[in-house]
């Protein structure tokens, strides 16, 4: 059986394929071997994470297909050969399947995992309790659900039981207002709440305050004793006087409790300063500690208490809300197939789902989530059936098949429930699965890949990082360091088909603001990057460029960066059209309709064309939109304005019409709801720039020829967590949550907590590697990193820009502005053979200079200000 099968047998296969490596090449040989021995494609399954990705492979099996079945074309037939591992496969073969699978392909089912789960969702309508005639929400529309969901909440609550409840939420302080604290637990907290029994937030228990008398004890200790320094004695003195009035919460953030835990832990003397404290107080102190300790973890629980509470309310709203309106998201399909799917036999499955499903191949498989793999995995295991291995004649054919591909190295989606783990989770629990790895790029030049073994290799030559689990679980940083330790040791070697490939990478850093602040000089650093982009896209015309930044707010300003020196760009994802003044008008005229006794709107219209236009007051817009509808009144507005527009305004224009005619299609079309829309929703330019901006995230699985990196500096992680949960492993969801506390408190926490929030720590860690990694691998030629100069020489903050300056040895002083930091490679990678004016180089330092696009100046002055 399988242990005898040849390698062409379809045996339970995963591969840990790193970046350009033809994850998509791959996972399309399979497909096509198990389309090749005759498999119905109804059995198949294969799903990856975009739609687009579902259509990428869907198109390159019939693409294939059809040139391998040309008479003409030994080539292609050749490379399919290889791709599929038949060497006797014929012109006819691929022929023959290629007419049956374009007769059946409505049968084949290559989709994302949300369409399967919501197809596997109208299989249950009745265990899952779907109402009748539902349909999935979009993103706009779960928050305003969610918002009226909350409205209800504060509505039940009288007012008494709501202050009580958020200054139990705020650890005893009213912070925010009652709808901003709601958003907040509901946007952190929900997502795991759902997910985990309902007493899981009451787990964090308080400990005993000390007795009474040994407060007294500890008073009377610390008032009799008599330290040589003011500051011991005057601190000894606080100790004592909020012990006497009960007041520990102002202890909670006071640097002699924090000394008394790190004392105990290292079983030293506790000091402050460098002082040290009159002998005899050690039971004084640990009386102290323990009531400040019980104090915080009590403000903690009551926290988790009222987070719970308002949670649970939240929950029935929500659910009643999408009841009544018969929708649901993704997610809630999602959840609630895992709960079922965690309990069904496989035969029931395959009767409701008209049908089963034998071969199925995941792709993108790290950011499968916790309770997606809970669905997927029956389906797995039925599919791995070693028995289902047989040899039919001279062929061996597998009447079931597994296939599962990914990069534990780019899962970058852990705040929405996937993990690396879950590859662990599959060679655990399906017996038997071949796994093999894949390390040779056919996208990127040997000079980015080499740049990239030496920076995730290397990681570990940050100062800031050490080997080993943290000796203090309660050091944040610790856990930190011991995730950028792992994955430099875990990180495999890359190599580079294209071995004559042109390539350069470039570290470069950019203007300095004296006495600027972090906006000022991130400010800089775009104007530089924006430079350098203009400069390349200029050299290089016919090749690709990426930017890609960390976040939203960077992609905006560098795209107006980037149109301000008349470069072509476009944005990956799309803005909201609201980025266009045109579309801003056409908004402010519907909302001066609805609102006609508010003058901003007015305000706003006047100086406008349709102002001008006598019949376009509010209460005609308003009469029109009652009479026509919007889509027709927004129509008229857009036709009144485009004579005036450029190009850019007219198509933004356009996209509005056509964003009202699909809204009207809503069954309560409402005005500001549809203003709310338009500016919530990013619409895509249908043309592609030469220089596409996007965040990280968006760049998942593209590539381009050079990619520019320019926001490398500012923390990896972010400073908070949402909230920690104690899962063990996949397999095992969480028992207790607790919401999160800053790090400076988390020596009051037990050990079992202070290693579940160090694990948060340095999944989040991990998290932003991914990130960096996913980042660097798009680039197929040219890589240039636009760094902030360091404030020190020491450049020792955990950033992006940090590590990589150490991983790659820099030498160069850091702190300098306008300095290459490091260069490798052919600066001309773009250009012929013959026209190269520089080839090969090493790392080098040569000063560099910037041309604004403001100015004619090729040097760039200190203060940014002098432009
Ligand atoms: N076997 C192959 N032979 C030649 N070119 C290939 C092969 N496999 C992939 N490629 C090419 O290499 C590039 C990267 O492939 P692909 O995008 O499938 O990689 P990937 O593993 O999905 O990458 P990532 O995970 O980084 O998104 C593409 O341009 C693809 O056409």
């Amino acid at each position: 059986m399988t242990t005898e099968a040849p390698h062409n047998a379809l045996l339970p296969t995963l591969v840990r394929a790193s970046a350009g490596t033809g994850k998509t090449y791959q996972l399309t040989a399979r497909l096509l071997r198990v389309l090749l021995q005759d498999s119905a494609p109804e059995t198949i399954l294969a799903t990856t994470f975009t739609r687009k990705a579902a259509g990428e492979i869907l198109n390159r099996v019939l693409e294939v297909l059809a040139k391998a079945g040309e008479d003409d074309d030994p080539e292609a037939l050749q490379a399919l050969r290889e791709q599929v591992g038949i060497s006797t496969l014929q012109h006819q073969t691929c022929r023959q399947l290629l007419h049956r699978l374009v007769r059946n392909i409505h049968r084949l089912r290559i989709c994302t995992l949300d369409s399967l789960f919501t197809q596997l969702a109208r299989s249950f309508p009745f265990e899952l309790r779907l109402p009748p005639a539902w349909r999935l929400t979009d993103e706009i529309e779960e928050v305003w659900i969610q918002e009226k969901a909350i409205q209800r909440v504060v509505s039940t609550l009288n007012p008494s039981e709501m202050t009580t409840m958020l200054t139990m939420l705020g650890k005893g302080e009213i912070k925010r207002s009652i709808q901003r604290e709601l958003m907040q637990v509901v946007d952190t907290a929900y997502g795991i709440h759902r997910r985990c029994p309902p007493d899981a937030w009451n787990k964090m228990v308080a400990p005993r305050r000390p007795e009474q008398a040994d407060q007294t004890r500890a008073v009377g200790d610390f008032r009799s004793a008599s330290p040589k320094q003011e500051t011991v004695l005057a601190k000894l003195q606080l100790l004592a006087d909020a012990t006497e009035t009960g007041d520990f919460k102002s202890l909670v953030d006071e640097t002699l409790i924090r000394n008394i835990a790190k004392a105990r832990r290292t079983h030293t003397e506790v000091k402050f300063g460098r002082s040290k404290l009159p002998d005899g107080l050690d039971d004084a102190l640990d009386t102290v500690y323990a009531a400040v300790r019980t104090e915080l973890i009590g403000l903690l629980s009551a926290q988790n208490e009222a987070t719970g509470t308002i949670l649970t309310a939240y929950d029935f709203h929500v659910n009643a809300i999408k009841q009544v309106g018969r929708v649901l998201s993704f997610e809630d399909v999602a959840v609630r197939l895992s709960k079922l799917f965690s309990a069904i036999d496989y035969d029931t499955l395959v009767n409701r789902m008209d049908g089963a499903i034998d071969h199925l191949l995941l792709d993108e498989f790290q950011d499968t989530s916790p309770a997606q793999w809970q669905v997927l995995r029956p389906l797995a295991v039925r599919a791995c059936d070693r028995d289902a291995v047989a040899k039919d004649g001279a062929e061996w054919q597998s009447s079931r098949s597994f296939f599962c591909v990914g990069d534990t190295k780019q899962a970058i989606y852990g705040w929405r429930g996937g993990v690396a783990e879950i590859f662990d989770a599959v060679t655990d629990q399906i017996d038997g699965i071949a796994e093999s790895e894949q390390n040779m790029s056919f996208r990127s030049s040997p000079d980015i890949m080499d740049f990239v073994n030496v920076v995730f290799s290397n990681l570990a030559r940050h100062p800031m990082v050490r080997e080993g689990d943290p000796k203090d679980p309660a050091d944040k940083s610790a856990h930190e360091a011991a995730a950028i330790h792992r994955f430099a040791q875990r990180f495999p070697q890359h190599e580079a088909n294209k071995k004559t490939l042109k390539g350069f990478v470039q570290i470069r850093t950019s203007s300095k603001v004296e006495k600027g602040d972090k906006d000022a000089n991130d400010a800089a650093c775009f104007q530089d990057a924006a430079d350098l982009i203009s400069e390349i896209a200029a050299d290089a015309p016919d090749k690709t460029v990426g930017v890609l930044t960390r976040t939203n707010a960077a992609v905006a300003e560098l795209i107006t960066l980037l149109e301000s020196r008349d470069v072509e760009v476009s944005q990956e994802g799309g803005n909201p059209l609201t980025d266009s003044a045109a579309v801003v008008t056409v908004l402010s005229a519907l909302m001066m309709a609805e609102h006609p006794g508010d003058g901003r709107w007015r305000f706003h219209v006047e100086p406008t064309l349709l102002a001008a236009d006598r019949s376009l007051d509010a209460d005609s817009i308003r009469r029109r939109v009652e009479q026509r509808g919007i889509a027709e009144t927004v129509q008229s507005l857009c036709e009144t304005l485009a004579p005036l527009c450029g190009p850019r305004d007219t198509l933004r224009l356009k996209q509005l019409t056509h964003l009202a005619i699909g809204y009207e299609n809503n069954p309560q079309p409402r005005l500001r709801d549809f203003v709310r829309l338009v500016q919530e929703k990013r619409v895509e330019r249908p043309q592609r720039a030469q220089v596409r901006v996007m965040t990280v995230h968006q760049a998942k699985g593209l590539e381009f020829d050079a990619v520019v990196l320019p926001q490398l500096d500012g923390p990896l992680t972010r400073s908070s967590g949402n909230c920690v949960s104690d899962a063990k492993s996949l397999s095992q969801p969480a028992q207790a949550i607790t919401r999160y506390i800053g790090q400076d408190h988390w020596h009051f926490l037990d050990k079992k907590w202070q290693f579940a929030f160090g694990n948060q720590g340095a999944s989040a860690m991990t998290e932003a590697l991914c990130l960096l990694y996913v980042a660097t691998t798009r680039a197929k030629q040219a890589l240039y990193l636009v760094i902030q100069p360091s404030k020190k020489k020491e450049f020792h903050l955990k950033t992006a820009a940090s590590l990589i300056y150490h991983a790659v040895g820099c030498e160069e002083d850091p702190t300098q502005p306008n300095e290459v930091m490091h260069e490798s490679g052919t600066p001309i990678w773009f250009g012929d053979a013959d026209k190269e004016r520089v080839k090969e180089v090493p790392a080098k330092t040569v000063k560099i200079q910037f041309r604004h696009a403001t100015s004619e100046t090729t040097d760039v002055p200190e203060d940014l200000s002098e432009l």
